[in-house]
């Protein structure tokens, strides 16, 4: 599957949401979309659900237009913090509905998941507690087998049990099947670990698209002495530089071993520690 967003803008009212971004993701893959709080994500999976109209640009799905496509729609299923489903309908008539517009629907896996995550059938959506409604919402985007399967922060007030839960079978579904994966939170830290590749959006631009592993390779820390570093930094890719009290850290772009073997400490940058450090304005210290 080939996502191709083109020169995508979107405006609410006076509010420019996307600002003309495009790349393209190519799965199978895990790709995490992440951003503070306002940068776009969920406007740009809405528009790649085909639930929300650009205002100029486009994104393709294998070269076709995804709004108000019902081939495409099959392809992709999206599933939000909230508003999944009818509040009044029992789980057995939701998880039908889903099955008819999902062409590759597995109704087992979605038996599978209700008793994983210990969710009774005969419930009627209203009377969930918001963690079961989450992992109602997952059991819907997994059970999908939809190729393009979308998180947009499916999780809010499921424990840290149901979550690593949801996290073991996203991956050992991603291991079987050709599914791609694109996965928004702001539970960067422990989420970081499923993504092969992260995509950084920042005011509606792109602010990075790179693999994870990449990332965590040439990224570091330095920190020491404030002119120590600071020469150290001269000729160096500078993320962010913060000084304190005569002592200096850096988030840099290459590799460690010169700093290491300049005296200077360093450390690898977590993932949601790139993000903050990326979107902030630059400050010099
Ligand atoms: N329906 C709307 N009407 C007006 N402005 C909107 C609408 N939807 C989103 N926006 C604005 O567009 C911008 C991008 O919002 P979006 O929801 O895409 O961001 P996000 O990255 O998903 O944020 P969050 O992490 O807080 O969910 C924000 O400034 C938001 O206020």
């Amino acid at each position: 599957m080939k996502i191709e967003v083109k020169q995508l803008t979107k405006k609410y009212k006076n509010k420019l949401a996307l600002d003309d971004i495009s790349f393209t993701l190519e799965g199978p893959k895990i790709y995490g979309l992440l951003g503070r709080n306002g940068a776009g994500k969920t406007t740009i999976m809405d528009i790649l659900a085909g639930l929300t109209l650009p205002s100029q640009g486009e994104i393709l799905i294998d070269g076709q237009p995804t709004f108000d496509n019902q081939e495409v729609a099959g392809l992709v299923c999206l599933i939000k913090e909230d508003g999944n489903f009818k509040k009044d309908l029992k789980i057995k008539h939701i998880l039908k509905s889903y099955s008819y517009f999902y062409p590759n629907w597995d109704e087992n896996f979605a038996a599978q998941l209700l008793e994983t995550f210990k969710l009774n059938k005969n419930m009627k959506a209203k009377t969930l507690s918001k963690g079961m409604a989450s992992a109602l919402g997952i059991t819907i985007g997994l059970a999908s087998k939809a190729p393009i399967t979308i998180f947009d922060e499916p999780y809010i007030g499921m424990d840290a049990a149901a979550r690593k839960l949801f996290y073991e079978i996203l991956l050992e579904e991603y291991e079987n099947e050709n599914r791609m994966f694109i996965f928004s939170t702001h539970l960067i830290d422990e989420a970081s670990l499923l993504f092969e590749e992260v995509i950084i959006i920042q005011d509606g631009k792109l602010r990075l698209k790179e693999e994870a592993e990449k990332l965590r390779d040439e990224t570091y820390a330095v920190s020491g002495p404030k002119d120590k570093v600071e020469t150290f930094l001269a000729d160096k890719d500078i993320i962010r530089q913060q000084a304190l009290a005569g002592m200096m850290t850096a988030y840099v772009r290459g590799n460690a071993i010169e700093a290491e073997s300049s005296g200077l400490s360093t450390e690898g940058i977590p993932i949601q520690d790139l993000m903050i450090h990326l979107t902030e304005e630059r400050q010099v210290g």
